[in-house]
């Protein structure tokens, strides 16, 4: 009798424990990563190299990852770790560096994805070692100037960016007296805020003056976020009025650089040094930063934004990587692909913004990848002045920094703390930044000696590539693999099969 009430159980009981290992499955599989993100399928492994980037310097030997966090660091001479503990990953000789961050870039998604995107951009980015961007409030439609439009850019970029992406806000004058707006924005979690003191090239975005900006920093303080100042102030008794249609030939380079010349950074920078006092300890914008990207100017420009900073001002600068390789002198005319404003200048003023980089006076470094649609570029026709101002380089930007950097003696350490340490701090990211113990495990890997040719050839990810100013050229410093939060997104010419980069909000 009881055996045949136990028949009769068993397929209840067997009901029952299938619901509860369905239960287990449902619940502990969602913690643990879609295996769609990385091109390895471990969530404990060991990465080793002879040079691997610390920032208490280069060391052999390796680095223990655990659910997307660096774990363990271990010199070759400490042979504490062992290797069967986990899979190992050995790159030899290639050189294991913080990701990349690149704190300036145009990714255009939503409203002109077809001038990027975000899976073009992420894409591109892995592929060059960057491990997080973060995007400008402009170029995209509608811009990202209200908590609302950083919820657009937000959704946007939902399973689409391969890796992690953080954004600026737009400081414009329709929100800068608007403190509630403003806080609306940066509570959605918005890194910070960027503003124009020129026009910005979109109409949808407009330029701010020194009152706005001063208010920007007022709301900002109370954040402790930066202000990013695009700063370039037009200058009316010279230059560009005086070039009229016909009289200066629209091809010439040399046309297009007299109308941006170095007094409007100049100009701008005067301006903004009289806000930044209040940046001061004890000032009524206290623990409010002001960052004033791509710097072209390395005279006057430069003075100004040293003695700030000598006062005891908030206040750093970037300048990017064509800048650093190119000169005025170089460019050939009616190739478009090199405008940007600021202008490129001269080869003396490049001369001294390496100097002024690697004396500390400029900060970080940053892209400002800022791509267009090809018939925007006027490649043809080659007319400077009606062309669209950026450049498009985000994939390149290591390969050319070290490249250019050689004849400087740039080191693997310099890289690191322009291209990751610093913009990590300036975007207030804590755990990105640094190959050190509790950080994300964002990490590039790449081959320092390894010369390739940006032609037709070569695998790019840009959307656009026949407009950037690199192609053509010799480089070396090929990336191997990427790695974002212990995912590996990138391998040798081969993505992750899904964009499980994350959004970075403040809070
Ligand atoms: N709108 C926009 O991206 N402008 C950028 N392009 C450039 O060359 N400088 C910039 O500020
Ligand atoms: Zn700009
Ligand atoms: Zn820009």
């Amino acid at each position: 009798m009881e055996y045949m009430l136990l028949w009769r159980m068993l397929p209840l009981l067997a009901l029952g424990a299938s619901f509860l290992f369905l239960f287990y499955v449902q619940n502990y599989s969602s913690k643990l990563p879609h295996k769609e993100c990385s091109l390895l399928p471990y969530q404990r492994y060991w990465i080793a190299s002879k040079r691997i980037v610390t920032p208490q310097g280069v060391i052999s030997g390796a680095v223990e990852i655990k659910e997307g966090k660096i774990v363990t660091i271990v010199k070759e001479e400490d042979r504490h770790w062992n290797s069967k503990e986990g899979h190992v990953v050995d790159y030899g000789e290639a050189v294991v560096m913080p990701g990349l961050i690149d704190m300036h870039a145009h990714l255009d998604d939503p409203g002109r994805a077809d001038w990027e995107g975000f899976p073009s951009g992420t894409k591109a980015a892995a592929a060059g070692g960057i491990t997080t961007l973060v995007d400008m409030p402009l170029n995209n439609f509608p811009s990202t100037m209200s908590q609302e439009t950083l919820k657009l850019k937000i959704e946007a970029a939902k399973e689409r960016i391969y890796v992690d992406v953080g954004f600026w806000g737009g400081l414009v004058p329709e929100n800068a007296f608007n403190s509630s707006s403003l806080e609306g924005l940066l509570n959605a979690g918005a890194l910070g805020l960027k503003s124009f003191m020129c026009p910005s090239g979109i109409n949808d975005f407009p330029m701010t003056n020194i009152n706005h900006i001063k208010e920007g920093l007022s709301v900002l303080a109370k954040y402790r976020r930066p202000l990013l100042v695009h700063a370039e102030l037009q200058q009316d008794s010279e230059s560009h009025l005086e070039i009229k249609e016909g009289s200066d030939d629209p091809r010439l380079y040399s046309t297009y650089l007299k109308t941006r010349p170095p007094s409007w950074e100049e100009a701008a920078i005067k301006e903004l040094v009289t806000v930044t006092k209040d940046t001061r300890n004890g000032g009524p914008a206290e623990g409010a930063h002001l960052h004033i990207v791509h710097l072209s100017d390395s005279s006057s420009s430069l003075d100004l934004i040293k003695k700030a900073k000598s006062g005891g001002d908030s206040i750093t600068v970037e300048t990017c990587p064509h800048y650093l390789a190119f000169s005025a002198e170089e460019i050939q005319d009616g190739d478009t692909r090199f405008k940007c404003s600021p202008p490129i200048r001269d080869s003396a003023n490049k001369e001294k913004l390496w100097e002024a980089l690697l004396e500390g006076h400029i900060d970080v470094l940053s892209s400002d990848h800022s791509p267009t649609l090809p018939e925007l570029k006027l490649l043809d026709d080659g007319n400077f002045l009606k062309a669209w101002g950026g450049i498009s380089s985000l994939q390149f930007i290591l390969p050319v920094t070290w490249s250019y950097g050689q004849k400087y003696g740039v080191t693997l350490e310099q890289l690191a703390l322009w291209w990751s340490e610093r913009p990590a701090k300036l975007a207030g990211l804590e755990l990105k930044g640094a190959i050190a113990v509790g950080n994300h495990a964002d990490i590039a890997i790449w081959e320092p000696e390894v010369e390739f040719d940006l032609n037709d050839g070569y695998t790019v990810y840009l959307k656009h590539p026949s407009i950037s100013a690199y192609m053509g050229s010799k480089l070396s410093g090929r990336t191997l693999a990427t790695f974002v939060r212990g995912n590996l997104v990138y391998k040798k010419e081969e993505h992750a099969p899904a964009a499980c980069g994350v959004p970075i909000l403040a809070r």
